[in-house]
């Protein structure tokens, strides 16, 4: 039997797919599994703002689409890419293990404390939540738009004369580059985005076939996790417009659910959070609308 994976072309987007596959065919020895690179719209635009292209699904319409086509039987992506409201026909599956889900500083010269990056440090980002975040903890600090994939991004801290970038950890080590780590932001000063760090596998829906083959590698307390995050994100409609944040964590069968919503200007950042008995992905879900719903109320107050 052989099993066709699709997946964007990014030096990341390739890394993570194969890592996936190498874990499916550990499980799946007699399936074969063939990685096939699809071209997204959002890998032809690169050099326009984040922020001023919008639509979260830039990424992964193309990939969807070939699926449903049955070019292709599962799909990989960045969790955090993708749209909160799930595609029709497709479904996601339990993800696999997450990463570490902080926001990094890759700079010059690492450091212990934000308190030691130099009065005035440049620091390259295209993501408000991450400014605003920043801004809030080192007003001094002057925020530089950058867009592009990892390796980009990493160069401009020379081309551009930046003292610094900010990336997700999860990217940097999966590509190899964590030595270049120069800080892990504390979530509690910079909340990540809703499932950061967590891959989606994604198939056609009710693909037993297809689904059988990945139970093996499924992980419950992630996908817990990300559902909580994920439904704050749909609660809230989130677009890349606004900064938005949500971190789950579930501990002992408690989830602890933090969540964070501004307005486009970073004039106002409501950062709320919610713990509560949780040993279902209905019961997380719940949390991430009711979390939605208050953090609204108070950003609108
Ligand atoms: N938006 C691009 C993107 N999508 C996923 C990751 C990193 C890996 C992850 O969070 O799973 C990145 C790069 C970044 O934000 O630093």
């Amino acid at each position: 039997m052989k099993v066709v994976v699709g997946t964007r072309g990014s030096k990341l987007a390739l890394t993570q797919s194969k890592w996936v596959v190498s874990q499916l065919e550990a499980c799946n020895p007699e399936v074969e599994f063939e990685i096939k690179i699809i071209k997204t719209k959002g890998d032809l635009i690169q050099n326009v703002p984040l922020d001023k292209i919008g639509d979260k699904g830039l990424f992964v319409k193309e990939i969807e689409q070939q699926l449903l086509d049955r070019e292709i039987d599962l799909a990989i992506h960045s969790m955090k890419d993708m749209p909160s409201e799930v595609c029709k026909g497709l479904q996601f599956t339990y993800t696999p293990v997450r990463e570490d889900v902080r926001d990094v500083l890759i700079l010059k010269q690492p450091i212990n404390d934000l308190s030691e990056l130099p009065h005035g440090a440049r620091i390259g980002t295209g993501s408000k939540r991450r400014k605003y975040q920043l801004l809030e903890a080192r007003p001094d600090l002057q925020i530089e738009p950058i867009r592009g994939n990892i390796d980009t991004r990493i160069s401009k801290i020379e081309t551009e004369n930046l003292d610094g970038i900010v990336l997700a950890a999860a990217g940097v080590r999966r590509i190899g580059r964590e030595d270049e780590i120069g800080y892990y932001l504390p979530v509690d000063v910079v909340l990540p985005a809703p499932a950061q760090g967590a891959l989606a596998i994604e198939i056609r829906e009710n693909d037993e076939r297809i689904y059988n083959l990945i139970r093996p590698i499924e992980d419950m307390k992630s996908q817990i996790q990300i559902e909580a995050e994920r439904a704050f994100l749909a609660g809230v409609e989130g677009s890349c417009h606004l900064p938005i944040g949500a971190y789950a964590n579930l501990e002992a069968g408690r989830l602890h659910l933090t969540a964070l919503l501004g307005d486009e200007e970073g004039t106002k950042l409501v950062k709320q959070a919610l713990t509560s008995e949780c040993g279902s992905i209905e019961v997380a879900r719940q949390m991430g609308y009711k979390l939605a719903d208050s953090v609204m109320e108070e950003l609108n107050r």
